[in-house]
């Protein structure tokens, strides 16, 4: 059975009263403390906006395979940039062992495309031509913007709603260093992969950073933990295709000292029969931005969420933590950069 997360209508913070953003706070923190996950309409990103961007994914994956590969990212470095191939990704390497699916074989069935801040030196973005590709460039870093600061209002609203100063956790994302970007491609399977269980979309895995915002067209697939019966997953159908699903990341579950556990999710074959075609599973893509911790700053708990409670996560660096997550996903040791 689907579950059923509330729409969560973000208008409020437009046209409503104190009342009704206090109420949309609440809201969303049960949300993300009951299920990992909330689902939030009315948001400052458009429909057409969003549109666009989807059909930006399309015309990238749709490039000839050498071009693709001219942007293709280097899995040795902290950060994902460029262009990841099928099965380049390894998100069984996270938690396939602990959970009991699939194998130490078991790659991604998915290609993606990454980029971080606009500005960032350190892990520089990789850009197909603009003669190739006109205009994507610019309309990817605008949909960053947008996404960040959606994120940003997002976390403000969320420290509110747990009695903390409404910028605890944006000051920890202010240079805007990490967050990154990602179109997710998944090609069209046979359903019988799916079946024997020899390939995922994507295998179940916590996102690294604080909240990830998704978007999704409405081919089904995403499935997240039903925390009554952990291990188990269930459908989170998406309703509306300007509908934004945020999830709680490792960070925030870190920086709560799990107070807010994160979402643990995977992609697989959608539910409904009905979007299967002639024994086909189709293609679909998505859309997430991770909003990450600054470089430097710490992953461990605030302390806030120490008292009188046992410390359930060491203190590193953001950075420190991307890495060990990275390395366990490509299987292939990253670079140390601090
Ligand atoms: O495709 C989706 O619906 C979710 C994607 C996802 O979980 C991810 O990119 O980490
Ligand atoms: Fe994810």
């Amino acid at each position: 059975m689907a579950v059923q997360l509330e729409l969560l209508d973000m208008s409020v913070f437009k046209t409503g009263s104190e009342d009704e953003r206090r109420s949309f706070g609440d809201k969303f923190l049960k949300s993300l403390k009951d299920h990992g996950f909330a689902k939030i309409v009315n948001h400052p990103i458009s429909k057409d906006k969003i549109g666009n961007i989807f059909q930006q994914a399309r015309s990238f994956f749709s490039l000839p395979l050498e071009i693709k590969g001219g942007v293709a990212d280097d899995p040795n470095t902290a950060f994902q940039r460029g262009w990841s191939h099928v099965g380049a990704e390894k998100t069984w390497g996270l938690h396939g062992e602990r959970l009991g699916f699939g194998d130490q074989n078991s790659s991604d069935s998915k290609e993606n495309f990454d980029h971080g801040a606009p500005d960032d030196t350190q892990f520089p973005n990789k850009w197909p031509s603009d003669k190739i590709l006109p205009g994507y460039r610019q309309k990817l870093e605008e949909f960053y913007n947008d996404s960040a600061l959606a994120s940003k209002t997002l976390l403000e609203v969320l420290a509110t709603a747990l009695n903390m100063p409404s910028s605890s956790f944006t000051s920890r994302v202010a240079l805007n260093q990490s967050s990154t970007m990602r179109f997710n491609h998944f090609p069209e399977v046979p359903l019988k992969h799916f079946e024997q269980g020899e390939i995922c979309r994507i295998w179940p895995h916590f996102d690294f950073g604080t909240l990830t915002l998704v978007f999704r067209e409405s081919l089904g697939g995403l499935e997240i933990e039903d925390r009554k019966n952990p291990g188990s997953f269930v459908p989170v159908p998406c309703e509306s295709s300007d509908e934004m699903l945020v999830t709680v990341g490792e960070t925030l579950e870190r920086w709560t000292n799990k107070e807010l556990p994160a979402g643990l999710h995977r992609v697989t074959k959608p539910h409904l029969d009905e979007e299967i075609v002639n024994g086909l599973v189709p293609e679909r893509y998505s859309i997430a931005f991770f909003c990450k911790a600054d470089r430097n700053v710490s992953v461990g708990p605030f302390d806030e969420f120490l008292v009188g409670r046992e410390r359930k996560f060491e203190d590193i660096t953001a950075i420190q933590y991307q890495e060990t997550r990275n390395r366990a996903t490509y299987d292939k040791v990253a670079v140390a950069t601090t």
